[in-house]
């Protein structure tokens, strides 16, 4: 089954406080839902999730579909067994990956022509191909087939994608048979116009789907328009469904979205970061590998109380990274992971004891945001 209960709304702003429940279990909102692209959230085990926090992980169909491939996934007997994990799944549609990853690739109306970028193998994506991969994966919040508009994107390159996109959320809707246990969201396009958003906004909640994605944000846009077309989009989307708005991640964006009235957000930002040394602390970001932690025996981040802060220095993470030891990236992504689901948590605190926008002002002032 699937359901959406709105807890409570903030007096400061659209920040709302929700539950999603799924056949695996409930999902208290607003929530940050961390990436694991091909099966994995990278370097973590399902149980050092679970420890750190994550209600749900989100999981990539385009990079199953092409491996392992349904066959396998079916034999195992779907995604939450093949990899272990108890709790909800989120997969996209596989859309996303396709206009990103392979660039030589044909859209028509029927669905996505492109080459494999493994092997550089044909492949066909369309809503009906996307939905049986996602019913094989068996995963609780599937994706619409959708086209994430590029940014800038001409006015009538933007209103044809998202008239495309939705009628490929009809067929989607028309041809998925799995509702009851995995709830189909619309993702609503309409690039930086608002008139446009505003159309796919309304004709994606005439087809009445469990819930919505705000699509097409965070590709390089400046933040303020992000900010303003978000705004906007939020107000035409039902209040008793959630409002997941893709890939975004980064401190300062979750706090924007949620206050604009978002449920659920994913970003790969701070898993990829990590593994690059990137960590993210309560004074701003830090890169580890930088000498002036050499001998620095303090935590990464004082205020933080995961594991990784309460047991190893700056000097021996820095030390790991610096002969490439593979328990650095392990280290850094649980840190960043935990910061990010206790921010969250700290947000939905705030939202139940109505001082989000206090809160959110005392992180940016402390994190060094403008
Ligand atoms: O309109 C969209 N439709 C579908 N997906 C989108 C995504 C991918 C969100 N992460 C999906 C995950 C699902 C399962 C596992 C992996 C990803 C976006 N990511 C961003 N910005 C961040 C960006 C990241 C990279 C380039 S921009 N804007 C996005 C817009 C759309
Ligand atoms: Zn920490």
């Amino acid at each position: 089954m699937f359901k959406f209960e709105l807890y409570k709304k903030a007096k400061d702003s659209k920040a709302r406080l929700g539950k999603i429940i799924t056949d695996h279990g409930e999902i208290e909102t607003p929530i940050f839902m961390p990436v694991g692209t091909r099966a994995t959230v990278k370097t973590m085990a399902s149980e050092e999730l679970k420890k750190i926090g994550a209600q749900i992980i989100l999981s990539n169909t385009y990079h199953l579909f092409l491996r392992p491939g349904s066959e396998i996934i079916k034999k195992a007997g779907g995604l939450h067994k093949f990899m272990h994990w108890d709790k909800p799944i989120l997969t996209d549609s596989g859309g996303f990956q396709v206009f990103s990853l392979s660039d030589n690739r044909k859209i028509t109306e029927e669905g996505v022509e492109f080459r494999s970028h493994i092997d550089g193998s044909k492949k066909f994506l369309s809503p009906e191909v996307s939905i049986e991969m996602q019913n094989i994966l068996g995963s609780d919040i599937i994706m619409s087939f959708d086209e994430c508009a590029p940014y800038p994107a001409s006015y009538d390159y933007v209103e044809k994608s998202m008239q495309r996109t939705l009628r490929w959320a009809k067929r989607g809707k028309d041809f998925h048979k799995n509702s009851d246990h995995q709830a189909l969201f619309g993702i609503i396009q309409g690039g930086m116009y608002k008139d446009l958003r505003k159309i796919s906004a309304k004709e994606m909640v005439d087809m009445d789907f469990p819930g919505y994605s705000v699509g097409g944000l965070s590709v390089g846009e400046p933040k303020e328009i992000m900010n303003e077309i978000l705004d906007y989009t939020t107000d035409f989307m039902p209040e008793n469904k959630p409002r997941y708005l893709m890939g975004v991640g980064s401190p300062d964006y979750l706090f924007e979205a949620v206050e604009r009235g978002i449920d659920m957000a994913d970003c790969v930002l701070p898993t990829r970061i990590a593994r690059n040394g990137s960590v993210i602390t309560h004074r701003g970001k830090l890169v580890i590998r930088n000498a002036k932690y050499k001998e620095d025996f303090s935590p990464l981040d004082q205020e933080c109380d995961c594991y990784v802060c309460r047991n190893y220095t700056r000097a021996y993470i820095r030390h790991l990274f610096n002969v490439d030891e593979i328990l650095g990236p392990r280290l850094a992504t649980i840190h960043n992971l935990y910061f990010l689901l206790n921010m969250m948590e700290n947000i939905r605190e705030s939202i139940r004891g109505d001082y989000f926008l206090e809160y959110k002002n005392d992180f940016y002032k402390k994190y060094g945001y403008n």
